[in-house]
């Protein structure tokens, strides 16, 4: 991959791109946060455009995690089952707000046989994906444990985490809405932001993966000048108190699951 190659035109991220269900979002603020976006603009960002950001994406075994990271970064569907043996991984180079970000995404095994070499990767995610199928609710159980597992090996208070329901256009309209109202709890209770997408037909699966890359940018950047005004005493850089994102608010409390 050449670093220095332009970043993709349908790769660049110049407005905050929406959630999907605001009862189980990061945040619903409508824009960046104000201090990202001047920090951008006067490029103050610091390492951010420099580091590549790990996103880790898990779930039980047949789910389509592989499927869904394909789609997006081949644009491609592979109705054959292929397991995932360990893990694999692909690179997206993005640029938000005018600053390079890559997004390396890990895409892991969910056979149980491969489970403990992929956990060996889960470190130092800046995300968590955790992905299930809507047509069958034992894996949306299971995105507890997969959870779990993954906090292990992350700082809770460090990692956002997405909830994604897979292979929606096998669901009916009557079934989907049902499962949506579990799948919404379960996002709550792990303070994740929730999506449903198809990987067989596209749908939302462009708009998932670029709210990912500018939810990892803006607390990339916002952790960047936090460390930043630690250093410059009387130029700290506020953080509204009356915010509501859960990432900038008091540390992640361990959720409930994994307690
Ligand atoms: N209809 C439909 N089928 C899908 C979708 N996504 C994945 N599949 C199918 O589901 C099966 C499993 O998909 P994978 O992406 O390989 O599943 P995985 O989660 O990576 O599985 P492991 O690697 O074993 O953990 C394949 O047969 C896919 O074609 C989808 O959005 N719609
Ligand atoms: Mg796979």
């Amino acid at each position: 991959m050449n670093v220095l190659a332009p970043v993709r035109r349908d790769r660049v991220v110049a407005d905050l791109p929406q959630c999907f269900r605001k009862e189980a979002a990061l945040h619903t603020r409508p824009e960046f946060h104000s201090s990202v976006s001047s920090a951008c603009q006067e490029q103050r960002t610091g390492t951010v455009g420099f580091k590549i950001s790990k996103i880790i994406v898990v779930g039980d075994l047949a789910v389509g995690k592989t499927c869904l990271i394909n789609r997006f970064c081949k644009d491609t569907f592979d109705k054959n089952y292929k397991a995932t043996i360990g893990v694999d991984f692909e690179m997206e180079r993005f640029e938000v707000l005018g600053v390079p970000f890559s997004l390396q995404l890990w895409d892991t095994a969910g056979q149980e046989r491969f489970k403990c070499i992929a956990s060996t990767y889960y470190r130092g995610a800046q995300a968590i994906v955790i992905v299930f199928d809507v047509n069958d609710v034992a894996s949306l159980d299971h995105t507890r444990q997969w959870l779990a597992d993954a906090l292990k090996e992350n700082d809770p208070s460090n990692v956002i985490l997405f909830l994604v329901g897979s292979k929606k256009d096998l669901s009916t309209p009557a079934q989907y809405s049902r499962m949506e109202k579990d799948a919404l709890k379960v996002a709550q209770e792990m303070q994740a932001e929730f999506w449903a997408v198809s990987s067989l037909t596209g749908e939302n699966v462009r708009d998932f993966f670029f709210r990912v890359a500018a939810l990892t940018f803006e607390s990339s950047v916002l952790a960047e000048l936090e460390r930043g005004s630690a250093r410059r005493i009387g130029d700290a850089v506020r953080i509204g108190s009356t915010e509501s994102d859960l990432y900038l608010s008091a540390p992640r409390k361990k959720p409930k699951c994994c307690q």
